[in-house]
């Protein structure tokens, strides 16, 4: 058993609105990270403004941290605790290969969607407040296929996949184990051996996929990610860096 991570705060809520929401109202008074989970979210939030739906039994949790940086050093915490859902998963689960990282931050399990993460910040101009990481894991059991976009991947629950039963507390230990891991390799030496981690379990590196925003569409080679966290295609016209999109393979 692992232990809970030093200068770390843990709350365990019965039903909040979303975690996000709470790590928002709490940011003001706290002076270091704290896990905000709960057992049912009533008003939970994706990414792109989509609900999230969470059977019971699902683990959500939010990391509420502290920072004093610039948005983009702070954006690239999504790949830190991607990578440290993935650890989290491996210790579940005692397997390694079914997981990938699909970009930015979901976490994909046999090709289906296992996990997402959303990142909400707050500060005054250059430099961040706070951020907030908040992540939902299907363990128990799947939203419907009917409750995700059309073209999205299709989600998976661990359970559903794995037959594996863990309790969200008890994979919140695993989570908060890892990331604490992680969050200290990247104070201390940066985003490359984070980078470089993160690309050893990219899913579909090396194939072409699509990235679409509201605005347009790439379909080139997924060939890497940059040192600003961008998603490099290499396209007819040269590599094209991707800010922000969402990725249809
Ligand atoms: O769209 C995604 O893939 C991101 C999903 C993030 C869901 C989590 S559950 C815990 C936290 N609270 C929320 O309201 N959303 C995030």
């Amino acid at each position: 058993m692992t232990g809970w991570p030093d200068g770390y705060g843990r709350r365990v809520l019965q039903s909040v609105d979303s975690t996000l929401s709470e790590a928002a109202r709490m940011a003001a008074d706290a002076s270091g990270p704290v896990w905000i989970m709960a057992e049912q979210q009533t008003a939970a939030r994706g990414r792109r403004g989509r609900p999230w739906s969470m059977p019971a039994g699902n683990f959500a949790a939010t990391l509420l941290l502290p920072v004093s940086e610039a948005p983009g050093q702070a954006a690239l915490r999504s790949f830190v605790a991607s990578l440290a859902l993935y650890e989290a998963l491996v210790a579940a689960t005692g397997r390694a290969d079914i997981f990938a990282l699909k970009w930015p931050n979901d976490v994909l399990l046999r090709g289906g969607k296992l996990a997402g993460i959303l990142l909400e910040s707050a500060g005054q101009g250059a430099q961040l407040r706070h951020l907030a990481i908040g992540i939902g894991v299907n363990l128990a059991a799947a939203p419907g296929a009917d409750e995700v976009e059309a073209g999205a991947v299709r989600p998976v629950s661990l359970k559903g996949e794995l037959g594996t039963v863990i309790a969200p507390e008890a994979f919140l230990d695993l989570l908060a184990e890892a990331y604490a891991r992680f969050e200290t390799q990247f104070t201390t030496y940066g985003f490359a051996p984070i980078r470089s981690a993160w690309l050893s379990h990219a899913a579909r590196l090396g194939e072409v996929i699509t990235a679409r925003t509201t605005r347009d569409e790439t379909t080139g080679t997924f060939a890497d990610v940059d040192s600003a966290g961008n998603l490099i295609l290499e396209t007819s016209k040269g590599p094209v860096p991707i800010t922000a999109a969402e990725v249809y393979f």
